[in-house]
């Protein structure tokens, strides 16, 4: 069996005390392996968006443990948990949060920068990754000059720009049409997912699910089951 990412264990979260206490995510335990493609689906409100924030150091869980590289996130200090961040996980957000005043270019640099990179050479690595997602004749122009199916691929350069183990797309193909989201689909299998890599993808779309190596179903807070995606390779 591959080599595990990330193991969740017995993860708990809620939000506000007493009676307007929500348990948003119920002992879900889990593991994400390298080299696969781990779909989280559910109904709005199942707790997926809640528990991507535990497992990457966003939010603390109220109990339960997040091991990564032996050693369980949550009882590093604050700096170490802000390293992790920085440096094992990339996110790629459903709509794209690229900054409309930077170029494409500059955009994709910017974890580059915030790793006290220096500026030309933030820009010459930027652009390595633009090449990556095919659209380096797109880097001086303003991301609002770029297609929906573009931006996506800008915001995928930028996540893969910290080489990070662990990433996560959320709700990759909500703003895409069918055609251009199974693209990005595809692109991604082949080009992003590798063997030191896992890919998390949390989805409502079910036309996607054939990419999936694994699909797991939420529900009120907790994991109702695990199926065998369709693991598509072209
Ligand atoms: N910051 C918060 N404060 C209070 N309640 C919250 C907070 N964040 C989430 N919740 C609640 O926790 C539950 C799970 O929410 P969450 O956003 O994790 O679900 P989701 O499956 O990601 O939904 P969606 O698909 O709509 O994004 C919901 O009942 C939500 O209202």
């Amino acid at each position: 069996m591959a080599e595990l990412a990330m193991q969740a264990t017995a993860l708990v979260k809620w939000f506000g005390e007493g009676d307007a206490r929500t348990v948003a995510v119920q002992g879900v335990s889990f593991d994400a392996r390298f080299g696969e493609m781990l779909f989280i689906e559910g109904p709005s409100g199942s707790g997926k968006t809640t528990l991507l924030s535990l497992i990457s150091g966003i939010l603390r869980p109220n109990e339960g443990t997040v091991m990564v590289e032996g050693r369980d996130i949550w009882s590093m200090t604050s700096d170490r948990i802000a390293d992790f961040r920085l440096n094992k996980v990339g996110f790629v957000f459903q709509d794209y949060h690229l900054f409309p005043r930077l170029t494409t270019v500059e955009n994709v640099a910017i974890p580059l920068i915030l790793k006290k990179n220096d500026w030309d050479k933030s820009i010459d690595e930027a652009m390595e990754y633009l090449e990556i997602v095919g659209i380096k004749d797109r880097a001086l122009l303003p991301p609002v000059k770029l297609s929906g199916g573009e931006q996506q691929r800008v915001a995928i350069a930028r996540a893969i720009a910290s080489h990070p183990d662990i990433l996560i797309f959320d709700e990759p193909t909500a703003s895409l049409d069918g055609e251009t989201g199974r693209k990005i689909l595809d692109f991604v299998k082949k080009n992003i997912l590798t063997d030191k890599r896992c890919i998390i993808v949390v989805t409502h779309d079910n036309r996607i699910f054939e990419y999936a190596d694994r699909i797991m179903t939420m529900e009120d807070g907790r994991v109702i089951g695990f199926e065998q995606g369709g693991g598509r390779e072209e």
